[in-house]
């Protein structure tokens, strides 16, 4: 239901010269306003994308509000609401939408343009912008990290000749299948996401690097709001415009690798900081997986093709008995004889929490840093959203400490009817990647 929801209906927000293009992923694409606007300081506009598969509530006008009520009634028991953002609605029009599709066309990258913004949604997200502070004048460095599947799987539906999937991990092993499948711009690189879960230092130490090499949607970089790709002209003097190490313009080599170390250094502290967010979000995709694909798929609901996409009560639902279940001794099924005497019930229990597992493994974490001398907090007062929730860092290095903030971004629900697709996909993997001779052992 939207109208019980905070709907904005702010007309002087559908001009299409106050947004610029900020970024997008598979199903979203999301815009900045380009200068402060009146209570609209740093804010983002997401909107939905048409004709990509997604879940199907997404295809009714309500969606959106159901957006928000999935934050509220699924998100926030699993993580508490510390890292899940406020999210309210605004009113568009099809006018509107269509001049913004036509106005970012030019700013897209080609291997998203198949699918763009959809002008018949009628509500789009108004979201704090991530990327900076709204209430700091100085500088925000922000650093987005997708860090996929943080487990090996050890359910005991895994069948003997899958068993790699033990040893190696999910993203691990996906980017050979990517490689054959001929995305030969995709490099292998050595980014293991269960270093990154490990918050420990010299596992970080090595896996960043990697990361930032991998960029593309694992790791992006913001400097005040601007997308910078470490490497390109002048990435260094941006970076510096945070760390301020050098009053000369950053021109040698030694001042680009010392920012380098800089920006890697304030990255492992604050990902160490958060080991309780890393170790929930492992905990909760590994139980909330807890049959692997290869038993889910195995379910006579699937194999009937008998199961409806989920209501906001269904989810809910399924968190307070996953949450139950997770405070109690468990039994899962261990075989094949155990899942034929589970009930619908049970079965849709394990199919829901199965695809909130699939959410948390495809979600990114935002980290956005400014230094506490920076916050002058008067000059975007009564915002539309509450004023920032920042933690203390202690750095060393050039910066003595920061303040930052951590949020987890894209956590939308994944359709019951991409099911099929995640166990093709897995059957792939194994199969492409069993061709090497030597698996990756990669350790939690
Ligand atoms: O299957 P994966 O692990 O490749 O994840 C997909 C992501 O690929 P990635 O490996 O992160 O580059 C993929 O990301 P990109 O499109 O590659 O940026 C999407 O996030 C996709 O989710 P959805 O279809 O938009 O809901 C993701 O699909 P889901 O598996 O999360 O449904
Ligand atoms: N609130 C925000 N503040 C700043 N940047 C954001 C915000 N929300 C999204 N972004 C940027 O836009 C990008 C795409 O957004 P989002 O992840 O919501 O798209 P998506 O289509 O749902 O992604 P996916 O391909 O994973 O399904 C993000 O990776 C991030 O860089």
């Amino acid at each position: 239901m939207v109208w019980d929801m905070h709907v904005e209906t702010v007309p002087e927000l559908c001009n299409p010269t106050l947004w610029r293009y900020k970024g997008e992923g598979n199903a979203n694409v999301i815009l900045a306003l380009r200068s402060p606007h009146g209570r609209f300081g740093g804010v983002v506009l997401r909107l939905r994308k048409g004709g990509v598969l997604m879940h199907g509530e997404q295809q009714t006008p309500e969606m959106p509000s159901f957006l928000i009520s999935y934050t509220r009634d699924v998100l926030v028991p699993l993580f508490g609401n510390q890292y899940t953002g406020e999210t309210k609605l605004l009113q568009v029009t099809p006018e509107f939408l269509q001049s913004l599709a036509e106005a970012i066309e030019p700013f897209r990258p080609a291997k998203r343009r198949h699918a763009g913004i959809d002008i018949h949604q009628e509500f789009a997200l108004l979201m704090p912008d991530y990327t900076v502070f709204t209430s700091s004048a100085g500088v925000t460095l922000a650093v987005e990290l997708k860090p996929k599947w943080g487990f090996l799987p050890t359910s005991s539906f895994i069948k003997p000749e899958n068993s790699v999937k033990r040893l190696t991990c999910r993203t691990c092993m996906h980017q050979h299948l990517r490689r054959m499948q001929g995305d030969q711009t995709e490099e292998i690189i050595d980014y293991c996401p269960l270093d990154l879960f490990s918050c420990d230092e010299s596992r970080l130490r090595k896996s960043l690097p990697q990361l930032i090499k991998l960029a593309g949607n694992k790791f992006k970089l913001f400097i005040q709001g601007e997308k910078i790709d470490i490497g390109q002209d002048g990435w260094h003097t941006r970076l510096n415009e945070f760390f301020q190490i050098t009053d000369d313009p950053v021109n040698d080599s030694h001042q680009s690798n010392t920012l380098y170390q800089a920006l890697i250094d304030l990255l492992i502290k604050a990902i160490a900081n958060e080991r309780g967010l890393f170790d929930r979000l492992r905990y909760l995709q590994k139980t909330l997986d807890s049959l692997d694909i290869e038993g889910i798929y195995m379910l006579d609901l699937i194999q009937q093709g008998q199961l409806l996409e989920p209501k906001l009560e269904e989810w809910k639902k399924t968190v307070e008995l996953y949450l139950q279940r997770t405070q109690e001794t468990s039994h899962m099924p261990a075989g094949p004889l155990a899942l034929k005497d589970m009930t619908l019930d049970e079965q849709r229990q394990l199919l829901y929490e199965f695809l909130l597992s699939t959410t948390l493994k495809d979600c990114s974490v935002m980290f956005s840093f400014r230094k506490p001398d920076d916050n002058s907090d008067s000059t975007l007062s009564g915002s539309l959203f509450n004023s920032d929730d920042v933690k203390r860092l202690e750095v060393g290095n050039f910066l003595d400490h920061v303040e930052y903030r951590a949020k987890l971004l894209d956590l939308d629900p994944k359709p019951v009817t991409k099911l099929p697709y995640y166990f093709n996909l897995d059957t792939e993997i194994v199969k492409c990647y069993q061709k090497r001779e030597l698996p990756r052992e990669c350790c939690e």
